[in-house]
Order: structure tokens, then sequence, then C-alpha cells
């Protein structure tokens, strides 16, 4: 490791004025730098993009540098916020910065401008104490805005120098307690400057195997799944680029929150998907009672599945005829009944298993024609040699009348028909579901239109137990047409962000300096470009695909998924190599669970890692007071995260006439959300109260986000326990605590999720009984 300022690194704090400017020149200087990599791949995309013609093997290089050089352009522009946010200054005399990327020499060499945080010699930045300091004399954060180094923090690590800090443990403290404090803007940011130890163990544990992490709320989960998912796609990077990294969150609200944390790590090929998404060409975000979810959840599913689809398989119970020119051919329920058995014990799945059911059916028709046409009238053996028997044969499939009789008793299907058709009839449901009860049964009941999230599993199901059928991979390659058609938007994209950030880049510079990719290439052309090759991304191929198999699976919120959820998922990752984030105190859903060990047994048996976080950084500890009450209601061995600081501002909690509480709740959201200034409040209620209680805020404060798919940059939001579910605000109200707990049987900890997302103050409104 070299030092790159040309001095050896000075240990002794000096006063923080003093120091920015030296930093603030090797800030800039990185920027340049940054600023000649993000051209040079522009220029290199937009002459990949101009060039034409060629073997189809030169086309399709050239296509993979479009997708190489475009991704360069987007990761230079995203790292552009707090390029480099820390240095650390070693006892060999030498000195190493770290940032969001690498950044090198421009003459080459192995010794970087800039350390990638992800970089085993970054680590000592997360990990070194004044106990342990890891070669490291001293560690400065640097604070940056707008390319300005506003700020600098220095920890020197030596036990006699080092002053004693209020909270043992933490690495970088001030500018932790910093990050903390801030305002919240709606959307997760990323951690990657004050990443702890406990956390730093999960991001760079192993790629194999199954990874369990559990934490209280606050303990920072997400974000650690988040950098893990950047972590082992730069570790693991060819692996993994090929196989794609799937991300699962609980709800697209929760995905938008965490939407531009990779891309500020500079990794935009991970899949976000929620549980509804993960079955390529349908939309599952309909909505259904929790106890329906609940019974769908179940792993008697798998069966309730298989008889449904036997019961498709039919035998009359009478004959058929069948009119063929001028026969009229009989089929026997014998007939019939010997085909199925015959299709059954094949093994294989309903849809490919058809075509030895339609084999039997028309061998029993082929042997009546041959009976009738083929007969020796004078007694002996049939006159219709094996040709001629071969040829009734395929006319005979051919038929329209056969193929009719043939598909109403051994139907093609696709998974959609047969949930559709199966939650449609309370007969079918009955046949197929003997093991549940009445009011189960009546729980799956419901018209066609609409798929819920629970429902995909159960496709899913459905698909593996009917096997392809043709009209399902046509839809595949329909999927994938579209997915290429969306290139062109991506093409467009990159030209907006090459374009958007050099007009930042040249604020101070004359216009015009620098030629950029789109002073070459118009948009259009761009598009085309993209549209004829055949490229489509990995993360853009495995969304089409039900039967792709990710490199690694991070699911959060994992306590929320059903054991047929597991299935789904499993499937989706045959290498077992996964992140399973969760805490199975915040467990909502009714077929969620509370048990690692129960839903992994079936997988990967004993075979899983746990590693837990203890620290909550997002709740205070005047507020984990107030949870930890509940969390004592849902197991009394269960303990609260350790808060790692405390605001001073004690929770409030108010009683209110029933009548008052509306008008009550206003006037507090009012005052909540002045007090955070441009901070966010998040309020909080039952949900059978969403929309009174949402409307009569709305009416005071307009710009509060309410419904569905709420807005969550809005500077107030009103929301349910499963929207709010891994999200965050400065300040929170919960209302009515006694109907949320009531509202559900996991009631507690759906109150216990509701209290511990504020990261400054709390409210608690109660309406007297
Ligand atoms: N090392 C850290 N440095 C700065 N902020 C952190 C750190 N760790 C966590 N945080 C912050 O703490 C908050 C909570 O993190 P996160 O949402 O990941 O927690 P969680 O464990 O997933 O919570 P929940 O269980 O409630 O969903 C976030 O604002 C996150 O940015």
């Amino acid at each position: 490791m070299s030092s790159h300022s040309g001095a050896p690194a000075d240990p002794r704090p000096g006063s923080a004025d003093d120091e920015i400017g030296p930093e603030q020149e090797y800030v800039s200087m990185l920027y340049d730098r940054l600023d000649d990599l993000r051209e040079q791949a522009a220029a290199r995309l937009a002459a990949e993009l101009r060039a034409t013609g060629g073997t189809y093997q030169a086309r399709s290089q050239r296509d993979s540098a479009v997708g190489m050089y475009a991704e360069q352009v987007d990761q230079y522009s995203a790292v552009e916020n707090g390029l480099c946010f820390g240095r650390l200054d070693l006892t060999d005399g030498t000195r190493q910065y770290i940032g969001r990327i690498g950044i090198f020499e421009p003459s080459g060499g192995h010794e970087p401008l800039l350390m990638d945080w992800r970089a085993p010699a970054a680590r000592p930045f997360y990990l070194a104490t004044a106990a342990s300091p890891q070669g490291v004399r001293r560690r400065r954060h640097l604070r940056t805005r707008h390319r300005k180094v506003v700020a600098l923090n220095d920890e020197v690590l030596d036990l006699a120098s080092a002053s004693p800090t209020a909270h043992e443990g933490l690495t970088g403290e001030a500018a932790l307690l910093a990050a903390m404090n801030a305002s919240r803007t709606g959307r997760m940011g990323d951690i990657v400057e004050t990443i702890q130890a406990e956390q730093d163990r999960v991001i760079r544990s192993e790629l194999g195997g199954v990874l369990v992490v559990q934490g209280g709320p606050g303990t920072g989960k997400t974000a650690v799944a988040l950098h893990r998912a950047a972590y082992l796609l730069y570790t693991h990077r060819r692996e993994l680029s090929t196989r794609g990294v799937l991300l699962v969150g609980p709800n697209a609200t929760f995905l938008r929150y965490i939407s531009q944390v990779l891309p500020t790590l500079a990794e935009t090929g991970v899949l976000l998907r929620t549980q509804g998404e993960l079955f390529p060409g349908v939309v599952a975000d309909a909505a259904e009672p929790a106890e329906a979810a609940a019974v769908k959840g179940r792993l008697l599913m798998t069966e309730v599945i298989a008889a449904a689809i036997a019961d498709r398989q039919e035998v009359p119970d009478d004959g058929l005829d069948v009119e063929v020119d001028q026969y009229v051919l009989a089929l026997t329920p014998d007939t019939v009944a010997a085909a199925r058995d015959r299709a059954r014990r094949t093994g294989k799945p309903h849809n490919l298993a058809r075509a030895v059911f339609d084999i039997e059916v028309v061998h029993a028709l082929t042997a009546q024609v041959a009976e009738r046409i083929g007969a020796d009238p004078l007694g002996g053996e049939n006159l219709l040699d094996e040709a001629d028997l071969a040829e009734i044969r395929r006319e005979l499939a051919a038929e329209p009348e056969v193929r009719a009789t043939l598909d109403g008793l051994w139907p093609v299907l696709t998974p959609q028909q047969l949930l559709a058709d199966l939650y449609a009839d309370p007969d079918r449901i009955a046949t197929a579901a003997p093991q549940l009860t009445d009011a189960e049964r009546a729980l799956l009941h419901r018209q066609p239109g609409g798929w819920s999230p629970a429902d995909v599993p159960l496709l899913d199901e459905a698909a593996e137990q009917l096997g392809e059928d043709g009209r399902e991979i046509a839809a595949r390659a329909e999927r994938a047409r579209r997915a290429q058609l969306a290139q062109r938007e991506y093409a467009e994209g990159v030209l907006e962000i090459a374009q958007g950030s050099r007009s930042i880049d040249l604020e101070d510079e004359p216009e015009g300096e620098i030629l950029s990719v789109t002073d070459l290439l118009d948009a259009d052309r761009l598009g085309e470009r993209q549209e004829t090759g055949e490229r489509l991304t990995t993360a853009q191929r495995a969304a089409a695909d039900r039967n792709w198999a990710f490199g690694h699976i991070i699911v959060d919120e994992a306590q929320e998924l059903s054991p047929m959820a597991w299935r789904v998922l499993m499937r989706r990752c045959p290498s077992r190599s996964m992140t399973i984030v969760g805490d199975v105190a915040q467990t909502g859903a009714l077929s969620g669970t509370a048990s690692w060990d129960e839903v992994l047994e079936p997988y990967v048996a004993q075979r899983w890692r746990l590693e837990e976080l203890t620290v909550s950084y997002r709740t205070p500890a005047e507020i984990m007071a107030v949870a930890a009450g509940v969390l004592a209601a849902i197991d009394p061995a269960l303990r609260p995260p350790r808060s790692v600081r405390e605001t001073g501002v004690p929770p409030w909690d108010r009683r209110v006439a029933p009548a008052a509480l509306a008008g009550e709740l206003v006037a507090a959201a009012v005052a909540e959300a002045d007090t955070v200034g441009d901070g966010r409040l998040g309020v909080i209620v039952p949900a059978g109260r969403v929309t009174e209680l949402g409307t009569a805020i709305s009416a005071e404060l307009p710009e509060a986000a309410v419904g569905e798919h709420p807005e969550l940059e809005s500077r107030v939001v009103v929301l349910t326990v499963p929207q709010a579910k891994g999200l965050e605000f400065d300040s929170v109200i919960v209302v009515d605590p006694d109907r949320i707990v009531a509202e559900s049987p996991r009631g507690h900890s759906d109150l216990y999720v509701a209290l511990t997302r504020a990261t400054q103050r709390l409210g608690i409104l109660r309406p007297t009984t």
C-alpha cells in the first residue's frame, strides 16, 4: 500500500479546518478521475453503438461491449455522492482512501487512488478498534456535499491517546450518530460509511450455504442485506453475474423505499422482487383476507393442487360417442379409465402425460375403425396392415372431434386456468381439499379476476405439477420480446444519465468542452441499436424465466413468508446459497414463521448458520423501552435490541374520547410534522380505520400520502402496519394500539412493529373505552 499524498500520514489530530484543504485537493483529484472514466466509458459506448454489420460473433461481442459500457456509465454516475468517505493512516506510514468504488492511476498500476469499500484491504476501516487496531493509526471519516469536503472526523486508534467513547464498540461514532440523527427522506440511504463490526461480519460472510440474519427492529438487517448483495457481486462477480442475485422484499412500497441503495453502491444487477412478482407474467397484487392467505400458505396446498389436477383427468360416468366422418365411435368409461391409469403411471406431470393418454384413446378408437373398414368378409384376419393402422391413428388424432373429446377428458392446463377453475367452483374445491374445514374451503372460493401474492406459490406449484405447456413457452418468448423493447428505455436512460451528470460535472466548466455520448448519437439510434441486439441483462432474463436458478437469493422480512412461499424460493435457488434476513418477533402474516428451524428444516435440515444483530440504530432507548413491554407480551423470552442512542425525548401517550380521536389526531399530526421540519412523519393506524383517519388528516395536511402505495417521500404518510413494515420515519404516531392488537391473531407483533418505526419521536393516541 502506498501513500498518495506524497507525505507520510500524520497521526496527530490537527485542527479539522487545517486538514480540509489538503483533503479537498485529494477528493477533487478523485472526482476529476471519475469524470475521465465516465467520459471514456461514454465514448466507448457511443463507438460500439455506431458500429454496424459484421459476423454474428462480432455483433454478439459488440452487444456485450454495449452492455458493459452502458453499465459503467451508470455506475460512475451513481457513485457521485460521497465518492470518497474515509481515510486510513497506517502504522507503516502509508495512507489509504476508502470509497464507493476502486479508482486507479490513469497509467495503470496496482495501487488504488481510492480503495473500494468491499476490498479486503478496506476492512480495517470498519473493524479496527483501539484494542485491535489492525495496523491502523488513525481512521478518518470525510463528509462531502456536492464534491466539497465539509467535515472530518478522526479517531486515533491508540489506547494511550484515545479518548473514551460514550458507546463502547462503535466504529466511527461521530459519523454514525450524525447519520442516525439526520432527517429521513422517505428513501433508504446506504450505510457504507459507517458499517459496524457485527454488520460487517454478516456482509462479508461466505457466499455458500444458508445464512440467517436475525435481529430486532432497526438493527440494520435490510441495510446489511443490501450491502451484502453489493459485496457478493464484487467478490464473486464471475459466478454471480451470469446466474444473478434475487432480493425478495415484502411489498412494492418497501422495494421502492430501498430501491436507491444498490445503485449508490454502484450495483444495478440485482433483481428486486416482491413475493407476488415471482411468477413471470402474473401481477399478483389483489387484496384478500389474511385468513385466506393463511390457508393458501399451508404446505398441504401441494396435495390440494395435486388433487385438483387429478380431478381434471376425467372418466365419464357413461360412454361417449365420437363422430368421425361417417362413423360414430364409442368411448367406454373403461377405455378412458385404462388410458388415464396408463398416463398417470408414467409419473410425468399432467400436461406431459397427456400425450400418453392421447395415444391410448386413439389406439382404442383406431381398433374400432379398423374393425369396420378392415374386417375380412370371409371371416379371416383383419385386412389392414400396420401401415394402414398407423395412417388411421394419424388421421384420428388430427380429427377436431377427437381432439375436442381428448381436451374434455384430459385438458392441457395452464397454472392460471387450473387455479381459476378451482377457486370458482365450490364442488371442485370440495373434491380437491377434503382435509380443509368448510370455513377454510369457503376462503378459497372466489370468482376469477386478479391474483393475490399468496396465489403465486400456488401458481408455481401448479406449474411444477402440470409441466410446461407450449402456450407457456410462447408466452415466455413474448415476454422476452417485450423485455427487449424495454432496452430502448434503458438506452435512453443511459443517455439521460450521461447528459444529466455531465451538466452537474460541468457546473464550473465552459460548456461543450468534453464530448459526451449524447453528442455522438441520438436516443432513437441508440434504442434501435439496442433492439437489434439480442442481449438481455441477467436480471431481465431471470425475471422472465420461471425456471431460472439464481446464484444467490436474499430474502428480507423473511419471517413473513409462508411454507408455500419458501418452496418457490428454494426452487429458484437449487444451490441453496441464500441470505435470510428477518425478525421472528415481528411476524405479521398468519402463515409467517416464529422459528427459522421450522422453515429451513425441510430444505437444509440443520445445515444453516445464524448471525444475530444486537444493536438498534433506528430506535432510541426511550422508544425501545415502550416497545419492550409489547415484546414481552409476544414472548417473555425475547429481548429487545440495545439502542445505540438516547434522544432525551420521552414518547407521549394520550387518551382521548372516541368521538374526539380524529380531531386530536389531526392536531397531533400537524404539531409533529412541524416539529420534524423537513423530516418525515408516519401515522400508523388500524387497517379498519385507515380510510377514515387518512381522509381526516389529508383535509388538514393535503400533502399527506395515504392509499395502497403511499408516496413515502411525502412529509406525512398514513399507513397500516403491513405497509409500515421495514420503513422508518423521524416521528411516528401510533393510533389506537388496542385495535391494532385486536385486528390480528399476531396483533402484538404488529404493535411491536408500529412502535419501532421512529428514529426520533413517538406518540401514542388511544381512544378511551
Ligand atoms: N451502521 C450503520 N450506520 C448508519 N446507519 C445505520 C447503520 N445500521 C443501520 N443504520 C440505519 O438504521 C436504520 C434501520 O436499518 P434497517 O432498516 O436496515 O433495520 P432493520 O433491522 O431492517 O429494521 P426492521 O426490522 O425494523 O425492518 C436505517 O435508517 C439504517 O440506515
